[in-house]
């Protein structure tokens, strides 16, 4: 499905990275096929080429003729600009795939100003890995078969559902920010090994596999992770006094705010640029 076809990246940052570079990883897509462009850093664009073999180009015109997929992957401030910029080098055959943070897609198409197709996606860095968890959502414009397209596309960097546009704010927090929240944890992680007098190589080796254990252990049961804690917590022994800590502190509290303000966070982007641009075309 996604032979031969050009890929266009407006965007050159650590998501547009993760993705290309995942899918390129898992040979989903030749190098060639993936055209990036960013604002003005040509550095950045030339050290993608060099690490990566994609085509890079300043020139936003040549990125955009004839791209079958256009990857939407600025900053959700600058979208204004940057879609206002290439609007009249895009046409309404192609695909617009917009992993922007809060924007909808009524939003991109109403700055498109034409009929193309847009997706809302919102993976995460781990696509660099073939891991993602990757929300994707239509627009008005999307039919099936873009559907599919943006499917298969993520599927070569990880796991893939399809979702209603409004309960993408909400899957953000989990899925796209989820990660930052799991390596601040392991952060704090790492800074008691300093404190515990112990080798950090070593501790961080551990740290990793612990976690890895953990996930594949919640994979492979029905258990809850309150059955999954109960099981490795005995009474008056050390996993207790370490809950105890985690419990006098609110810890779970905090991580249901952490992941509603995040999700907050999505909704207001929105809110914010909700002053839709007007159409441009009919
Ligand atoms: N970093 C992450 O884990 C995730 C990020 N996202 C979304 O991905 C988008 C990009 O995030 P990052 O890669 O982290 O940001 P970043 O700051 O690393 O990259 C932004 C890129 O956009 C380019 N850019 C800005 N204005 C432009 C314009 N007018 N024309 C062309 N290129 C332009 C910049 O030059 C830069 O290459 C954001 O909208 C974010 O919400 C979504 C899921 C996860
Ligand atoms: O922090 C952000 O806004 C982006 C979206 C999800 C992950 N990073």
């Amino acid at each position: 499905m996604l032979q031969q076809k050009k890929i266009a990246f407006i965007g050159a940052g650590n998501m547009a990275e993760a993705i290309f570079s995942g899918l390129i990883h898992q040979e989903k897509v030749a190098a060639e096929q993936i055209h990036v462009t960013n604002r003005s850093n040509y550095d950045r664009l030339n050290h993608l080429r060099e690490k990566y073999g994609v085509q890079v180009s300043t020139s936003k015109e040549e990125v955009l003729q004839n791209a079958d997929i256009v990857i939407l992957a600025m900053k959700p401030i600058g979208v204004k600009d940057a879609v206002n910029d290439i609007r009249p080098l895009t046409s309404k055959n192609q695909l617009f795939l917009s992993v922007l943070a809060g924007i909808t897609t009524e939003y991109i198409s109403n700055l498109l100003g034409h009929s193309a197709p847009v997706v809302r996606v919102m993976p995460n860095t781990s696509a660099a890995v073939g891991s993602s968890a990757t929300m994707i959502a239509a627009g008005d414009n999307a039919n099936e078969e873009d559907m599919e397209m943006t499917s298969s596309l993520f599927e070569a960097v990880g796991m893939v559902k399809q979702v209603p546009e409004h309960d993408v704010d909400s899957l953000t927090a989990i899925a796209g920010s989820g990660p930052a929240f799991m390596y601040y944890l392991v952060e704090g992680m790492y800074e008691s090994l300093e404190e515990l007098n112990l080798d950090k190589d070593l501790g961080k080796e551990v740290i990793i596999q612990m976690m890895q254990g953990a996930i594949d252990l919640m994979k492979s049961t029905d258990q809850s992770p309150r059955e999954l804690y109960l099981n490795v917590k005995s009474p008056g022994g050390t996993t207790e006094a370490g809950l105890n800590v985690l419990e006098d502190n609110d810890y779970q509290d905090i991580m249901i705010e952490c992941i509603k303000g995040a999700a907050k966070r999505s909704r207001d982007i929105t809110k914010e640029l909700s002053t839709l641009p007007e159409k441009t075309l009919s």
